[in-house]
């Protein structure tokens, strides 16, 4: 083990937090304190019973006030053809133009749910903790949005990343067999290895 030099320290642990893959979400909100959304990884399971998540916010955020002065939020996992509005939710965009950027509709908490997202959770704040510069959300999901498969966005070394959906393999594969009538060799081992995945 390397000790970290005091004077580093933020940046040694940003690199080392770096080499970790994380799924992207956008968490939003809506209420008495405004909309408002950012781009974020740190995002977390943490009981199933009752299922509850947790959401990690820099109060140095723009959308900070917002979720201070609302009681609900909507995680939104991202498909790999939206790291567009991963961009345009990262920082330093006005909150009307990130909105812009996708489709929305209202969740049953009234938090804005991303059309087309890999997975939604709308949830009730049950809980706040400040830790450090963050706030640490604990959220009751009390809904899930429609799941279709896809393929998943990934963030990693400071870039986005594609992660195949097996079922989407599985379509493409079998498109592939159609059209190009594939059915021995390499393409025949990849078709059962798919159904096997299916
Ligand atoms: N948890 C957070 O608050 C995160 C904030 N960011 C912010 O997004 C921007 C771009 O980030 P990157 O290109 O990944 O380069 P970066 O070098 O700023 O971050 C590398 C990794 O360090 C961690 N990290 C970065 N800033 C952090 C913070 N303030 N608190 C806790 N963990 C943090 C994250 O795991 C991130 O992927 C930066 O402004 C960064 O601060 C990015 C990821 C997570
Ligand atoms: C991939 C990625 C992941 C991020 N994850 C988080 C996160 O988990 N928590 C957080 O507070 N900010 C996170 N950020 C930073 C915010 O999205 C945003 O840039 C920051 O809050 C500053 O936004 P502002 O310009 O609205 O103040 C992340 C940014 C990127 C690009």
């Amino acid at each position: 083990m390397t000790a970290i030099d005091t004077n580093t320290t933020a940046l040694a642990y940003r690199d080392a937090m770096a080499l970790l893959a994380s799924a992207v979400h956008l968490v939003t909100t809506d209420g008495p304190g405004g909309r408002a959304g950012f781009t974020a990884s740190a995002v977390c399971s943490v009981s199933d019973t009752p299922p509850t998540l947790l959401v990690c916010l820099n109060r140095s955020s723009s959308a900070f006030a917002a979720f201070s002065g609302n009681t609900s939020l909507c995680v939104n996992t991202l498909t790999a053809a939206q790291r567009t509005v991963a961009d345009a939710f990262g920082g330093r965009t006005p909150m009307a133009e990130r909105f812009a950027a996708a489709r929305w509709t209202a969740g049953s908490t009234g938090a804005p749910v991303l059309a087309g997202a890999l997975v939604s959770f709308d949830c009730r704040i049950v809980s706040r903790t400040s830790v450090a510069t963050h706030d640490v959300l604990f959220c009751e999901v009390i809904a899930l949005a429609d799941r279709a498969p896809n393929d998943a966005l990934v963030y990693a070394s400071r870039r986005y990343y594609t992660v195949p959906n097996e079922r989407t393999d599985l379509r493409t594969l079998r498109a592939a067999e159609r059209v190009e009538g594939l059915g021995n060799g390499w393409a025949a081992e990849a078709r059962r290895a798919a159904l096997r995945l299916a």
